[in-house]
């Protein structure tokens, strides 16, 4: 739906490139995508607490965002649309820190593997407490279709590279290589 809203305003043609940004006000598709993903994480909060699921032991690290983030105002004031074309993909990277915590990427068309991995600096004892001295490397998979949504904060948006390679041969996911067609994705983060 949303990557209708991104084509009906232009945005990609006005630009030479493949990228669309925009800061302060969004355009309404982006404000009601944000109450989207604010209604989401709001019922998931509920269930998990309602439920008395596990994730009360583990306090908010089990939440896809804490109250303090879902709750600030407004939840997002800068977008980005991006397309790719089968091929082309994301270097891995943490987020500038010219952004405040909590970072929604919604990802849409083709489907994907976006791959975490962690910063390799002064966080060797982070790395051997939570991932094992083996694991340093280790980069973890996430599989993302159409529709999905990756929220990112706390060590997930700071400790955590992500990356998307679609080179042929690095989208694999259950052995199977998923065929990669053109994909948009829209990130949306606030300033801090
Ligand atoms: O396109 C994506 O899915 C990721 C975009 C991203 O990580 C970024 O713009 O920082
Ligand atoms: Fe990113």
């Amino acid at each position: 739906m949303q990557v209708l809203f991104v084509a009906a305003e232009g945005w990609l043609s006005e630009f030479s490139g493949n990228q669309a940004m925009r800061f302060g006000n969004l355009p309404q598709w982006a404000i009601e995508l944000s109450n989207s993903i604010k209604e989401a994480v709001f019922v998931s909060h509920y269930l998990s607490e309602s439920r008395n699921l596990p994730t009360r032991d583990k306090g908010k690290e089990a939440y896809p965002l804490p109250p303090e983030l879902l709750w600030r105002e407004p939840l997002f004031d800068q977008l980005i649309a991006n397309t790719y074309q089968p091929g082309e993909g994301i270097c891995a990277h943490v987020d500038l820190m010219r952004f405040e915590d909590g970072i929604a990427i919604l990802s849409l068309e083709s489907s994907c593997v976006m791959h975490f991995s962690l910063v390799e600096d002064e966080l060797s004892d982070y790395r051997e407490e939570k991932a094992g001295k083996n694991s340093s490397s280790a980069k973890i998979p996430v599989l993302l279709t159409e529709g999905s949504l990756v929220l990112m904060w706390g060590e997930a948006r700071y400790f955590w590279k992500h990356e998307i390679n679609r080179k042929p041969g690095f989208q694999k996911w259950m052995g199977q290589e998923i065929d990669q067609r053109k994909r948009t994705s829209i990130t949306l983060r606030k300033l801090c």
